[in-house]
């Protein structure tokens, strides 16, 4: 236990002395110090009476006796309301600036293919996609690079819209779920131009504003700004925070935390530093290198260093990768001793079954939970969409089941988690791609048909329940030689406790002659579907031949 201990002990020294956020209590929002009156009321109208441990431990650091002073790592269990933890100190520092422009920026990641694909472009092989390829091929052949990941980044900005307001700040999104040119007109505020007048591009190029004080964005559309969009500058950016931090670092999104960095860097740093050894080329046309002083600070009150919040429920110890973030004096805040901590009130299950029963044992689950709201995940989109298109053979399930899963379209997968959000689907099978952000209120079970491999996995699927202080139930099934080594995945979360859900054999045997039946349709479904893509294949193949032989003709 002692050597476990030792292992998991993290080698940057800051980290080894947290602030611990178990022992913070929720605080009502009257004895909040500093809270300001309106932010209050619009706390209060979001059902808000008072704050979470984790947002009181931040506000102690950053309105508080900390005042910002230094960059903040949280690692805080999902579902313990970390994006008001960083949006409210935000807001409420913002509140008293004086001109309009933008102060701070969240980016979180998002694998969304379907978002991607609007823009022609993959982000998972970097290569231009041509018009001639259904989106869901492109899906299929980009996700074996690795599971998708679908954050609800409007669930961010609804935060902010919700408080953001009230004290006079505006918040935008940049995530490309809208044209560029739409999010444009929503970010740049540009000047009335009067007609028969002759304008120089330099002055008008001058008069370009930010329409927003906060932006929430993903790292690809922040780029395609920084890169493209005029009058899109971070010079007076005050506060970065990187949600989802371990899944950011991961990967280097067209390098936009380098250049983020840099670009918010005072002149005197930038002086010191080759900018072009990481920047993209087209940051050379830039000219947004920040001055140094006061510009960032507002009021009277100047604040020369850009602060940075990184957020996960999985954060990251490893030096290498937080040395991307270049943190200033950080603080680590963290809930408990353990490196990874499950929701307080989340009960997990395991139930032991031979694999070929799996689909038996889910169903009889399934109707054991009656019509609460249940997440399946499974562990990858193919595996989703056979699982889903089984379950909907069974006659015998009354529910209402959907698949929620990369392949499909983003305005299907939308349109699905609107009829699960209203309580209309109470079901959805899934791969990862929903496990990491996604809130959805009333979601009382998760079930992991097929086991996590890592207890990271883990902790992000089971997170979708026991959210906000509920209770939530959280169901494995393993085949007995899994058990061993599932109780050791466990306890990397300090969880020793996962007893068996055991479900009576004779409710299996009632049900395997539909479960015969509902195979046998399975069977017919993948067939004509498979059928169907050949036929699409051939036929985009001819049209594809028919576009190189008409180009070598002209
Ligand atoms: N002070 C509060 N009082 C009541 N509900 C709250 C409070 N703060 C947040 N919530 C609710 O708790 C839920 C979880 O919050 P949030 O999404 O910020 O969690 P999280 O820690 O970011 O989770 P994850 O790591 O899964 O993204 C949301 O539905 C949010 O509305």
């Amino acid at each position: 236990m002692e050597e476990a201990k030792k292992k998991s002990m993290p080698v940057l020294p800051w980290m080894r002395s947290p602030v611990d956020v178990s022992l913070f209590e929720d605080c009502p929002l009257d004895h909040l110090p500093c809270l300001d009156p309106r932010l209050k009321v619009a706390l209060q109208n979001m059902g808000i009476s008072s704050l979470f441990p984790v947002q009181v431990a931040v506000w102690q650091e950053t309105i508080g006796p900390g005042l910002f002073e230094r960059d903040l790592c949280i690692n805080s269990p999902t579902g313990s309301g970390k994006t008001l933890s960083y949006a409210l100190p935000i807001v409420q520092t913002l509140s008293n600036r004086a001109v309009r422009c933008l102060r701070a920026l969240v980016v979180l990641p998002t694998r969304d293919l379907a978002l991607q694909v609007n823009s022609a472009r993959c982000i998972y092989c970097c290569k231009n996609i041509f018009g001639l390829i259904a989106d869901h091929w492109i899906a299929e052949m980009c996700v074996q690079f690795d599971s998708l990941l679908f954050i609800s980044l409007p669930q961010v900005k609804d935060v902010f819209a919700a408080i953001a307001p009230a004290v006079g700040l505006s918040v935008g999104l940049a995530v490309g779920q809208s044209s560029i040119a739409d999010e444009i007109s929503e970010l740049i505020k540009r000047p009335k131009l009067e007609a028969g007048i002759c304008y120089d591009p330099e002055d008008l190029l001058q008069e370009l504003q930010s329409a927003v004080d906060i932006l929430v964005a993903t790292p690809g559309r922040l780029m395609d700004h920084i890169n493209a969009t005029r009058g899109f500058t971070l010079e007076h950016l005050c506060y970065l925070v990187v949600d989802e931090t371990d899944r950011l670092l991961r990967e280097a999104y067209q390098a936009w935390l380098p250049t983020v960095l840099q670009l918010t860097r005072s002149d005197n740093e930038n002086r010191f530093s080759d900018a072009s050894t990481f920047l993209p080329s087209a940051f050379g046309s830039l000219k947004t290198i920040r001055r140094c002083g006061v510009e960032r600070g507002f009021k009277d009150k100047p604040n020369p260093r850009l602060v940075k919040m990184v957020l996960s429920a999985t954060l990251t110890q490893d030096p290498n990768k937080l040395a991307q973030l270049d943190l200033h004096h950080p603080l680590f805040l963290t809930t408990g001793e353990t490196r990874y901590k499950l929701p307080e009130r989340l009960e997990s299950y395991k139930l032991i079954c031979e694999s070929k029963l799996k689909p038996l044992y889910l169903v009889a689950l399934l109707q054991s939970l009656g019509e609460e709201k249940c997440i399946v995940f499974t562990s990858s989109v193919e595996s989703t969409h056979r699982l889903c298109t089984l379950l909907n053979h069974f006659g015998e399930l009354r529910i209402k089941i959907k698949e929620y899963s990369g392949l499909q379209r983003q305005s299907v997968r939308s349109k699905t988690l609107k009829a699960f959000r209203e309580g209309k689907i109470q079901v959805l099978v899934s791969s990862d791609a929903m496990t990491r952000g996604m809130d959805v209120e009333g979601v009382n079970n998760v079930v992991n048909y097929d086991k996590p491999a890592y207890i990271k996995t883990y902790i992000h699927r089971a997170g979708r329940t026991a959210r906000a202080g509920q209770l939530g139930r959280c169901f494995t099934l393993l085949h007995k030689d899994e058990v061993k080594r599932f109780k050791k995945l466990l306890q990397k979360a300090d969880n020793d406790s996962c007893p068996v859900h055991s479900i009576p054999s004779s409710l299996i045997e009632s049900l395997r002659p539909v479960y015969k039946s509902a195979l046998d349709k399975l069977k017919e479904t993948v067939e004509s579907e498979a059928h169907r893509k050949r036929t699409i294949g051939f036929k985009l193949s001819r049209m594809g031949k028919g576009r190189v032989t008409g180009r070598a003709k002209q």
